[in-house]
């Protein structure tokens, strides 16, 4: 049974991260359990004090008891409430610690390494999971703690009064607790440790249907996608009814025992009363405890049901993070290693490169071949190289590799320190990357650029879309307020490219990669684009590399680049930094 094994060593490891420190837990355990203790002392005052009362009894022998009932009503409410305060806090903090450390874990493997991940399903497991995570102090932990300890302070209380009904209740809560987790593992294990996944895979149907919708209604598609929801929606809603219906399952069979229990202690009770060993008040106490006892240990079972949905989430998580990163990603230097080689602020070698590639090759996580290999090229400041090849010779692979979101092979230099030898803040701050479809927030336009240099003025942002010809366009949409939509929604492929071009002139990059950044674009204002995109770098001296399938005029190019596929290993891609300006497309 999948319930009996232990967790693996990762899952022990999220749900130790999960679990707040004996400082920060104890507080509310405290306060939690001593809310319990309330619950179940008032119930004894309470039914002590109003057997006795109908014995008429001096007021003064009952005022003790009229206090306590006061005191545990005010008690049991005011600790459940510094409880709850003071549990959530821990619990919260301590999802904060989960996501941090999820999130580091993560980042490292972003974005090359997240190719064959799910979105839908990481999302999941970010808030949902994470969020799940915090019912293991709130739901499990301190339940089982509370339970147990208010179970054996109770039958110890009633012990001391009539040892026989101490016995009879132990032996009841014993049952109680055994027969309600039985049922409820029986009826809603599978279940519960289903719903974290089918959670995962709605949100994923769903953000895939979002996604997708033009491509669905251009296709006819939309019913079929749609009712694929539906299903992720319906088995997620079975599972759910059956952890309810458990649930309800096991609330009634702990009534059924509180009962039992309570018939218990009057079976053994009403004889002690006629052999005087007890009295009335006694009898009433342990006649009316058990109640109060099972409404809190009551809750063992539903933690038990709370610990298979936790693990179960907790597993989800360990698993959404590799324990070893794949090999074909960058690693980050040491944690305060220094960086072999200077930082290149201005990355320029003594020679006058900027960047140096020789015999460089890069492959895809999980790729058994190469998808680009053999690439050497020299690059000083203000050159321009445009790069072509087929579809799939590695032009994107190249530029990914530049960006260090691949590691490489050979050698990869930049103002002539080896790149791998410098932290990956460090490249990433030397080389910017324009991707084919750049993305752009949901934001203003001011917001997209701001993102680049968050110390700009509205000024220099300005300039910058002059800069990038977007000028006219950007009085036309009302100045740096107006929106561009859900990535880029509302600006054409052309405008987009402009963006992340300002974008990347911002940022000030002195290495500018652009991948087939008129992709989107009409003939005539793609090369239009290029031009400038072209023209921008050389006036501003920044090293500039292209990659197009479109024809770039000589005048604008100082190097070429062929990534032929087709060419044997040995020659591909290979540059004569000598042959400057090689023929035009
Ligand atoms: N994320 C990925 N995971 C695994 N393999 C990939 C990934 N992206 C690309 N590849 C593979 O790497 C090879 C090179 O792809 P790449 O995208 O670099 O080619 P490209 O020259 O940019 O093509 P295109 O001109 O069509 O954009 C291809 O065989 C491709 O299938």
């Amino acid at each position: 049974m999948r319930d009996s094994r232990l967790p693996d060593a990762r899952t022990l490891a999220v749900l130790r991260l999960a679990q707040p420190r004996l400082a920060r837990f104890a507080p509310g355990a405290l306060l939690g359990l001593l809310s319990a203790a309330s619950s179940v002392a008032l119930l004894a005052t309470s039914a002590w004090l109003i057997t006795r009362a109908a014995e008429h009894p001096p007021i003064l022998f009952l005022s003790a008891a009229i206090v306590g009932v006061r005191a545990f009503a005010l008690g049991r409410a005011g600790f459940r409430y510094a409880d709850r305060l003071a549990s959530h806090d821990a619990a919260f903090r301590q999802l904060a610690a989960v996501r941090v450390g999820i999130y580091s874990r993560l980042v490292p493997l972003a974005p090359d390494g997240l190719g064959a991940t799910a979105r839908g399903d990481l999302l999941t497991r970010l808030v949902n999971d994470v969020d799940e995570l915090q019912n293991l102090p709130l739901r499990v932990v301190q339940p089982l703690v509370t339970a147990a300890v208010t179970a054996v302070l109770s039958v110890i209380g009633i012990s001391l009064i009539l040892p026989a009904a101490g016995f009879a209740l132990a032996l009841s809560l014993a049952i109680g607790f055994i027969v309600s987790t039985v049922a409820h593992s029986a009826i809603a294990a599978r279940a519960e440790r289903a719903i974290a996944p089918l959670r995962g895979a709605l949100g994923d149907r769903l953000l895939e249907f979002v996604n997708g919708l033009d491509v669905f209604i251009a296709f006819g598609a939309v019913a079929e996608r749609q009712a694929a929801v539906d299903e992720a929606d319906a088995r997620l809603r079975t599972a759910t009814l059956a952890r309810a219906a458990a649930a309800g399952v096991t609330a009634a069979v702990l009534s059924a025992l509180a009962a039992t229990a309570t018939v218990g202690g009057l079976i053994v009770g009403i004889p002690a009363l006629a052999h005087g060993s007890i009295g009335g008040p006694a009898l009433a106490v342990i006649a009316l405890v058990p109640l109060a006892v099972f409404d809190v240990v009551g809750t063992a079972p539903l933690a038990m049901a709370a610990w298979r949905q936790v693990r179960s989430s907790a597993e989800r998580i360990a698993a959404s993070v590799p324990t070893d990163p794949p090999a074909e990603l960058p690693t980050e230097l040491p944690a305060g290693a220094p960086s072999r080689g200077n930082p290149p602020p201005q990355p320029t070698a003594p020679d006058g490169t900027v960047l140096e590639l020789v015999d460089v090759a890069a492959s895809w996580p999980g790729a058994t071949e190469p998808a680009v290999h053999g690439v050497t090229v020299r690059l000083r400041r203000g050159d321009r190289l445009v790069v072509r090849g087929p579809s799939g010779s590695g032009k994107t692979t190249l530029a990914h590799l530049l960006v260090r979101f691949l590691d490489y092979s050979g050698s990869f230099r930049l103002g002539g320190v080896e790149a791998r030898d410098l932290p990956l803040e460090t490249v990433r701050a030397t080389i910017g990357l324009v991707e084919q479809s750049p993305y752009l927030f949901d934001e203003s336009v001011r917001q997209n650029l701001l993102f680049a240099r968050d110390t700009a003025t509205d000024g220099e942002l300005v300039a910058a879309l002059e800069r990038v010809g977007l000028a006219s366009w950007l009085s036309e949409r009302g100045g740096l307020d107006a929106r561009v939509g859900d990535a880029g929604s509302l600006v054409s492929g052309g405008q987009a490219g402009r963006i992340a071009l300002a974008r990347a002139l911002l940022a000030d990059f002195p290495v500018i990669v652009f991948d087939e950044p008129a992709a989107n674009v009409e003939p005539r204002l793609a090369e239009l684009l290029l031009r400038d995109i072209l023209s921008i770098a050389t006036d501003e001296h920044r090293t500039v590399i292209v990659i197009s399938h479109l024809p770039v005029p000589d005048a604008l190019v100082s190097h070429r680049l062929d990534l032929d596929s087709a060419r044997p290993l040995e020659a591909a891609g290979t540059f004569d930094p000598t042959a400057r300006s090689t023929p035009a497309l």
